[in-house]
């Protein structure tokens, strides 16, 4: 018999979430049955929707949602053979049961090069995140000026780099100046760091003078509202997430959006990567010619052990993270 190491939530985050938050518990699981597979996780993702969406989808005491790159390590399943990797959504655990129906197998193929931790980042949601938020919903096109904020992270390096890719000038922040040194090292046109520049406004002036295009907003907040102010006539504004907000115990009150929106004939929408599904091969298929042709380069911020998830998680909310943050089993 197989015991599995989760970790719960023990107490609903009341603004940073902390360690004592969680809680480490150990499940015996049951002798598989005909068409299930035992998977160990072998890296586990951190991710920011995990903020909000355990106040909304969890209650105290469920394990933490998530996802992982696990190894199948028994099998009655046919279609899932022994050693074989797949990208599941098992929770933070160590080991867990499958029927195979909601298991996303990694290509045999998977290049010997790449960690196969990219398909919790690069290769994964986050970059499949850059790429439909930037070409189905900014639909940017070559020429243009792309703004984009957490830029260093998961989704951030990945917009900027694609947005280079396409043809464009790309602006993009940071919480700290080796995070903007490393967005200049891949091809960012501009970066800055948003918490030390002087003046938000003056630093997306200067930035570029003519204003943006495409917006591609993985903050939200006090940033949001300004950068409003310097799109362009009929530019777009991807919604991507909010992550200055997740952690909010109030809700904060910005500034109102429909005048720019109004004189500038501005379009925004709201996105959820989880809607393109069925892009998914074509989305990956596109971001791995790009990587191995070291046009998209990648950067894991990993964290060493099952017991560190909560300080990993906790750390990529704090901005402790470069690239994808992900945890080493
Ligand atoms: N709509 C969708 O389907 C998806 C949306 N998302 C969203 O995209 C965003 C980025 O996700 P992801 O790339 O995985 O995460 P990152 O790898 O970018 O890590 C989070 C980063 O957010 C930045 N950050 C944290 N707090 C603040 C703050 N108060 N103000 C400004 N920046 C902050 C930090 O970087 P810094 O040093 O720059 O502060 C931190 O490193 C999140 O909002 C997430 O919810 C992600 C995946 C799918
Ligand atoms: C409850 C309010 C939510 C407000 C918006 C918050 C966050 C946006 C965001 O970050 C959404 C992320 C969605 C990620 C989905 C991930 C998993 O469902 C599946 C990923 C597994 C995989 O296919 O790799």
């Amino acid at each position: 018999m197989v015991t599995a190491k989760v970790w719960v939530l023990k107490k609903h985050f009341e603004g940073f979430p902390k360690t004592s938050d969680f809680e480490m518990k150990q499940v015996a699981l049951a002798n598989l049955k005909d068409g299930e597979l035992l998977l160990e996780s072998v890296f586990l993702s951190v991710d920011p929707y995990m903020r909000p969406y355990s106040k909304r989808d969890m209650k105290e005491g469920d394990v933490m949602i998530g996802t992982q790159v696990a190894r199948v390590v028994e099998s009655k399943n046919p279609a899932f053979a022994v050693g074989a990797f797949v990208v599941a959504d098992g929770g933070w655990r160590t080991h867990f049961i499958s029927d195979g129906k909601d298991l996303n197998p990694l290509p045999p193929s998977w290049p010997e090069s790449l960690p196969r931790s990219l398909a919790l980042g690069t290769l994964g949601m986050p970059g499949l995140t850059a790429y439909f938020g930037l070409f189905d919903v900014c639909k940017m096109k070559p020429g243009e000026t792309v703004l984009v904020n957490a830029a260093a992270g998961a989704v951030g390096s990945v917009v900027g780099q694609l947005a280079k890719i396409g043809g464009c000038k790309v602006v993009g922040c940071a919480g700290s100046d080796s995070k903007v040194a490393y967005l200049k090292k891949i091809g960012f046109d501009e970066a800055f760091n948003y918490r030390t520049v002087t003046s938000l406004d003056e630093a997306l002036r200067k930035a570029s003078p003519h204003g943006y295009d495409c917006f591609f907003d993985n903050v939200g907040g006090e940033f949001a509202s300004i950068a409003i102010n310097h799109m362009k006539k009929y530019g777009r504004i991807a919604v991507c997430g909010a992550i200055s907000q997740y952690n909010d115990t109030v809700p904060q009150k910005g500034p109102y959006i429909q005048i720019p929106m109004i004189f500038k004939e501005l379009s925004m929408k709201g996105f959820i990567v989880t809607s393109w599904n069925n892009g998914r091969e074509e989305g990956v298929k596109a971001l791995l010619k790009w990587v191995l042709e070291g046009k998209l380069k990648y950067h894991e911020q990993v964290t060493e052990g099952f017991e560190n998830m909560p300080a990993a998680f906790i750390g990529m909310l704090k901005g402790e993270n470069l690239g994808k943050a992900i945890v080493k089993v």
